[in-house]
């Protein structure tokens, strides 16, 4: 899998990303979602410069125009909840993408840090032949974008994935690598080492779900 880590270098992106790390400006709910949506619009023009392009000839009020536009149909998938801003920033850029939505959540069937991922909701169109472009902020075990992607797989086989996150743990990644094609793209803002015996990214950000849209009960 290529790792494309946006905070590798220095810029404005990482202002966004300290904001969501701050409990302070974290309780301002609009503007957690927001700077999601702001690295879903920046992880997406990064990712756009590696896709196939074809020239086309347009026509402008003065005359003939040769522009350069992408190939492959894109396929925007978010993994609710929290991948619902991402999406909105992707899907600011690739305004012309289809769209499909699944949820996963972590269930905890005994009281202990145990969980298991419940995959329930999917509406998707075919993704065949499609440039996938998977989108969740957090990627800490990495096992809901396993199984999500395990739940697509008879939605049809895309040309290309491409796995978008804000925050990632080293061992999710790793995890992902594993069971994703080998040439699987991967556009993440930035890396912590850690996870806790809960599963949560350390340092991270906390809950970003919550963070987005308030608590929820466990069941
Ligand atoms: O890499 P993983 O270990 O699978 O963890 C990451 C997942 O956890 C969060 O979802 P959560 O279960 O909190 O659901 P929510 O978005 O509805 O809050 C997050 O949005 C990811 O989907
Ligand atoms: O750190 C984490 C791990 C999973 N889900 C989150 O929202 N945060
Ligand atoms: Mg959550």
């Amino acid at each position: 899998m290529q790792i494309n880590h946006l905070l590798e270098e220095n810029s404005i992106a990482g202002k966004f990303v300290a904001q969501l790390r701050d409990t302070e400006i974290q309780k301002d709910r609009m503007r957690f979602r927001r700077n999601i949506e702001r690295l879903g619009e920046i992880l997406g023009y990064e990712l756009s410069k590696t896709l196939k392009f074809t020239s086309k000839n347009i026509n402008t009020p003065l005359g003939n125009a040769e522009v350069q536009l992408p190939e492959t149909q894109v396929a925007l998938c978010s993994i609710l909840r929290a991948g619902l801003p991402l999406h909105n920033g992707l899907l600011n850029y690739f305004d012309d993408a289809e769209n499909s939505f699944i949820s996963a959540y972590r269930h905890h069937p005994t009281n202990d840090e145990n969980f298991e991922i419940v995959v329930e909701y999917l509406a998707s169109p075919s993704l065949e032949g499609k440039t996938l472009i998977l989108a969740d902020p957090m990627l800490a075990t990495g096992r809901s974008f396993v199984n999500v992607m395990k739940a697509l797989e008879h939605m049809g086989k895309p040309k290309e994935i491409h796995l978008v996150a804000v925050i990632g743990a080293e061992e999710g990644i790793a995890h992902v690598a594993e069971e994703f094609p080998a040439d699987t793209k991967l556009w993440i803002a930035t890396i912590d080492k850690e996870l806790n015996d809960r599963g949560y990214i350390v340092p991270g950000l906390g809950d970003a779900g919550d963070l987005c849209y308030g608590g929820k009960l466990q069941h």
